[in-house]
């Protein structure tokens, strides 16, 4: 504090306030810099658990396989009231079909059976997602003959929603729970009929089936040299939120249904996710759900004409897929993506650092047990890990363990991050709520009429009488109903309980920390503006939200008016920031010693 003709001058950093319950807050600036802190340590531990959570994540995948088959059976529909007995018997990862000269087992990832229900098949896709929204690209297939539920497990019905819709819910839900980054995403849905590709969030739908074919779509496939493919012409909606992705994947649906009639059984339809994670760095990955055309064979459906030309079609696609994956599972130099349009799309998203997941559906019928096989095969040649009938016992438990491990690792790691997140915004909540008290007292600063320069009536102080106390309040401690930094210190019990005239008089208070309230240095408080403003603030505060009330200042800092010298005050530091008071408005010294000395 300062002397300046007549005028005492409290430095700004003394300045407490007064909550409406009488308790006096005061270390905003130490409560700040603390919560700042706090936050920080707690962001780059966020990272690091991030980073444990992925690299494990990662070796999860890796050790299952980047290409990993599930296969799910449909329930049976019965066409006729005989009974007969399902060739297909199903197991956690087998399933065996025996039929008349048919005996076959195949060893999968993973079997659904008929009473599997969506959730079931969603909780295994959930680890793969992550994998999406850690960067890389993955993509998730539905294989199968025609009617055996592809759709249903993609897309589901209403009260049974299938993989794509969990999917979006499950992204968006995700990026709110993960105050580490931001993300956004957008959406394209695309339909793949006899080699030609068509745009479902085009913004009019071109009717084509027969000659029009080939000629309605401008969509081109582009390879970039680093690898990733650009499908030029394609409509790519940004979806800020859930309900606006559910929207257009609704749209698309619908443009699918109504336009191509009949054709959903020999089209493959694709849509896409881009996930953009913005950090540091900003990284982009694709989140590929195709519902893949019938896979049965030409010879058995009989098919001629522009049925057999789908045919044909679909089982180019698909054989093309096939030999892709297979190149893939070996590891082969040359990977014919080329060879069809679905392949050529999907190729930055097949190969080294995606992730795959191919849902093989099949039928329990008998009559459809041929199929069933051909599907069979195809999804056991798809896989990327060996059969575990090749494999010794000792390795599979070795593996299980391993496996084992690395979920707990993961789901350890999530909950340690949940917490972390949790913690984080509490504490952003609290920070903000400090910074906005601040800013409405520097509101209340600029708010004084007139003056650039505003005062803070502190109290005339003589020279004689300086101020003997100088220790630290004994304790501003919590009574348990505020939070600690906004407890009462002795003087504001005494005032509180001393009756309402002895609040409107200015007061001094011992002042603890400095505030780092932001004016510039010419700025000064005046406090009988301030109490004003603060009064008139606290209409639009919460009623928690302490009015400026105090004038704290710290008694070691007294310096005395000019004609008056206090002995500490060639070492009382000089601040700009100064409260000046009026003469008029001085109070008598006893009452400022009485007060002074009520601190200790
Ligand atoms: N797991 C299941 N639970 C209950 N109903 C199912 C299941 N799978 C399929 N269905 C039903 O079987 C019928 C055929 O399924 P769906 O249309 O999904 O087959 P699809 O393989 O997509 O056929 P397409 O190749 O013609 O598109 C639908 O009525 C669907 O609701």
């Amino acid at each position: 504090m300062e002397a300046m003709g007549g005028h005492v001058m409290v430095p700004l950093e003394s300045l407490s306030l007064e909550l409406p319950n009488g308790e006096i807050v005061v270390g905003y600036d130490k409560e700040i810099a603390a919560l700042k802190e706090e936050i920080s340590a707690l962001r780059s531990k966020q990272r690091h658990l991030d980073r444990r959570r992925r690299e494990a994540l990662d070796k999860l995948i890796d050790l299952k396989g980047s290409i990993r088959v599930f296969c799910r059976v449909r329930p049976l529909i019965q066409t006729s009231n005989l009974k007969t007995k399902s060739p297909v018997t199903v197991g956690q990862e087998k399933i065996a079909v025996q039929s008349v000269g048919i005996k076959k087992e195949f060893i999968l990832d993973r079997v659904f059976d008929q009473e599997s229900t969506q959730e079931d098949v969603f909780l295994e896709v959930k680890p793969i997602l992550k994998s999406a929204l850690d960067g890389h690209n993955v993509c998730i297939l539905a294989y199968g003959q025609t009617g055996t539920g592809k759709t249903y497990t993609m897309e589901g019905t209403d009260g049974k929603l299938g993989i794509v819709p969990r999917a979006i819910q499950e992204l968006f839900s995700h990026a709110s729970a993960d105050s580490s980054s931001t993300y956004s995403f957008s959406i394209s849905m695309l339909e793949v009929y006899l080699g030609s590709l068509r745009d479902l969030l085009a913004p009019r739908q071109t009717l084509f089936r027969h000659t029009e074919c080939s000629t309605a779509s401008n969509i081109s496939i582009l390879a970039t040299k680093s690898g990733s493919v650009e499908v030029e012409g394609l409509t790519d909606v940004s979806v800020p939120d859930l309900k606006k992705a559910n929207q257009w994947y609704c749209r698309g649906r619908r443009a699918r249904s109504t336009s191509w009639t009949n054709v959903n059984d020999v089209s493959s339809r694709l849509t896409r996710i881009t996930i953009r994670k913005h950090g540091v760095t900003e990284e982009v990955s694709k989140l590929w759900l195709i519902d893949l055309g019938g896979s049965e064979r030409l010879l058995k459906t009989g098919a001629s004409g522009l049925t057999m030309d789908e045919g044909k079609a679909i089982n180019l696609s698909l054989s093309a897929l096939g030999d892709v994956i297979a190149a893939l599972r070996r590891k082969r130099s040359h990977v014919p993506y080329r060879n069809s349009k679905l392949t050529q799309i999907l190729s930055d998203s097949l190969g080294d650092g995606s992730k795959v997941l191919m849902v093989v559906h099949i039928s329990p019928s008998e009559e459809d047990v041929s199929e069933t096989v051909c599907s069979l095969s195809f999804a056991e040649r798809a896989r990327s890990i060996k059969s575990n009938k090749d494999v010794s016992e000792d390795l599979k438990m070795m593996k299980q363990k391993r496996l084992a491990e690395l979920d707990k690792e993961i789901c350890n790691t999530e909950q340690e991050l949940k917490y972390v997140n949790e913690q984080i915004k509490k504490d952003e909540i609290s920070l903000e709520e400090k910074k906005q008290l601040y800013s409405s007292v520097c509101q209340a600063v600029s708010d004084e009429k007139g003056s650039p320069r505003s005062t803070l009536v502190t109290g005339h102080i003589d020279a004689t009488e300086s101020p003997q106390a100088t220790e630290k309040p004994k304790s501003r401690l919590s009574n348990g109903s505020v939070p600690h930094f906004m407890s009462s210190t002795a003087c504001s019990r005494q005032r509180h309980n001393a009756g309402s005239h002895s609040v409107s008089k200015p007061r001094l208070t011992k002042s603890v920390t400095r505030h780092p309230i932001e004016l510039s240095g010419s700025q000064s408080f005046s406090y009988s503006s301030c109490k004003n403003a603060a009064k008139a603030r606290s209409v639009a505060f919460s009623s928690s939200v302490p009015k400026l009330k105090y004038l704290p200042v710290k008694s070691d800092q007294i310096n005395i008016s000019s004609n008056s010298i206090d002995s500490t005050a060639a070492s009382a530091p000089k601040r700009r920031e100064s409260f000046v008071s009026r003469p008029a408005q001085r109070a008598p010294l006893h009452q400022h010693r009485r007060r002074m000395s009520s601190l200790t």
